[in-house]
C-alpha cells in the first residue's frame, strides 16, 4: 500500500511540475500577460496560487497537496467507472435481445444510418435513456455510499441514530427493494421509465432516493452530467455502429451476472462479445 502510494505521489508531482513547467513558458510567451488555464489541474494550480494571496481562511486554502488530492480523486473516480458500467449495460443487452432489438431500433428511426450517432440525438432516445437508468439501477459501480457521520442525535423510519454514528448507504439493497420497486425489481426492465412505466420519471441525479447511483446531497459524485452523457453517448455509438452478438454456443442466459466486489462493483466473469459493422464503411474512417 505504502509503495503504491509513493508512486501514485511521484506521478502526481510529475504531471504538477509539468504543468508549472507550462504555466511559467506559457505566461513568458504572453509577454506577462497573465496565463489562460487549458485544463482542470491548470486550474487548480491557478487557484492554489490566489490563496497564496492570504486573504483566504487558512483551512480553506488550497495547497499543493491539496492539488494532488483533487487529482488522485479525479483519477480514482473517473478511471474505470464508465467502462464497468458499459459492460453491465451490454451485458444485460446481450442477455435481453428484445431489448437490443429496441435501443438499435430507437437509433435507426431517430438518427438513422447515414451518420453517426451525436450527444446532440440524446435528448431524442428515452429508450436508450431507459437501459442506462436500469443498468445503473441493478448495477450501481458504488454499491455503498462514502461513509457518513451523523452529526446529532435523529430517528430514521423509528430507529434512534446517535450523533456520531457512522453510516452506510447500501444503494445496491435499495435499488432492489420491493417496497420501492414492486414491478419485478430483479428483473432488467428498461421500460419501467418509459412514460406509463412503474418509474417514469425517476432520475439518477441524487433527488429519487430509491435510485442513488451517484448518491446524494454534498459529497455525491460530482461527474454526474458528464458520466450520464458519456454512457449514454458511448453506448448509443455501440449500438448504432455494431450488430452485437455472443460467441458462438453462447446463448443469453448463458452470460453471467456474478458481481465481483472490489473498488467498483464489476462483472466477474468479463464479457465476450462479438461485433459486426451495420454502417457504411466511409463511416468508419478515422477523421484526420
Ligand atoms: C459510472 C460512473 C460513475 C458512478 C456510478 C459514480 C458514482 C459515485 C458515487 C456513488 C460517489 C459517492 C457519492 C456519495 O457518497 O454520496 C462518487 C463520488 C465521486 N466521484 Fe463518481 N461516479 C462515476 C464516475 C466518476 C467520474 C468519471 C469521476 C471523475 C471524472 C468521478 C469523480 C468522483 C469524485 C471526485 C467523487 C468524490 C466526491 C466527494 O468526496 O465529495 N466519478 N461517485
Amino acid at each position: 500500500m505504502k509503495r503504491v502510494h509513493e508512486l501514485s505521489d511521484r506521478f502526481q508531482e510529475q504531471i504538477i511540475d509539468e504543468h508549472e513547467k507550462n504555466r511559467r513558458r506559457r505566461s513568458g510567451d504572453a509577454g506577462g500577460r497573465g496565463f489562460a488555464a487549458t485544463d482542470l489541474v491548470d486550474v487548480l494550480l491557478q487557484l492554489a496560487e490566489e490563496g497564496d494571496g492570504g486573504q483566504e481562511e487558512p483551512e480553506a486554502r488550497l495547497t499543493r497537496d491539496g492539488v494532488k488530492a483533487l487529482i488522485q480523486d479525479i483519477i480514482g473516480g473517473g478511471t474505470d467507472t464508465g467502462a464497468v458500467i458499459m459492460e453491465w449495460a451490454m451485458a444485460q443487452l446481450l442477455r435481453h435481445p428484445d431489448a437490443m432489438a429496441a435501443a438499435t431500433a430507437e437509433l435507426d428511426d431517430v438518427v438513422g444510418r447515414d451518420r453517426w450517432v451525436t450527444e446532440r440525438d440524446l435528448p431524442a432516445l428515452p429508450y436508450l435513456d431507459a437501459v442506462v437508468k436500469e443498468t445503473m439501477r441493478r448495477h450501481p459501480v458504488a454499491p455503498i455510499l462514502f461513509p457518513r457521520r451523523v452529526r446529532e442525535d435523529t430517528v430514521v423510519v423509528g430507529y434512534d441514530v446517535p450523533a456520531g454514528a457512522r453510516v452506510l448507504v447500501n444503494v445496491w439493497a435499495v435499488a432492489r427493494d420491493p417496497a420501492s420497486w414492486p414491478d419485478a425489481p430483479d428483473a432488467f426492465r428498461p421500460e419501467r421509465f418509459l412514460a406509463g412505466g412503474s418509474a417514469e420519471g425517476m432520475d439518477v441525479r441524487g433527488a429519487h432516493f430509491e435510485l442513488l447511483p451517484f448518491g446524494s446531497g454534498r459529497r455525491m459524485c460530482p461527474a454526474y452530467n458528464l458520466v450520464i452523457k458519456e454512457v449514454a453517448a458511448t453506448l448509443a455509438s455501440l449500438l448504432q455502429g455494431f450488430t452485437w452478438r455472443l460467441p458462438d454456443g453462447v446463448a443469453p442466459e448463458d452470460v453471467s451476472m456474478e458481481e465481483f466486489f472490489g473498488l467498483s462493483l464489476k462483472l466477474k466473469v468479463p464479457l465476450v462479445a462479438v461485433a459486426e459493422a451495420r454502417l457504411p464503411a466511409h463511416l468508419y474512417a478515422a477523421d484526420d
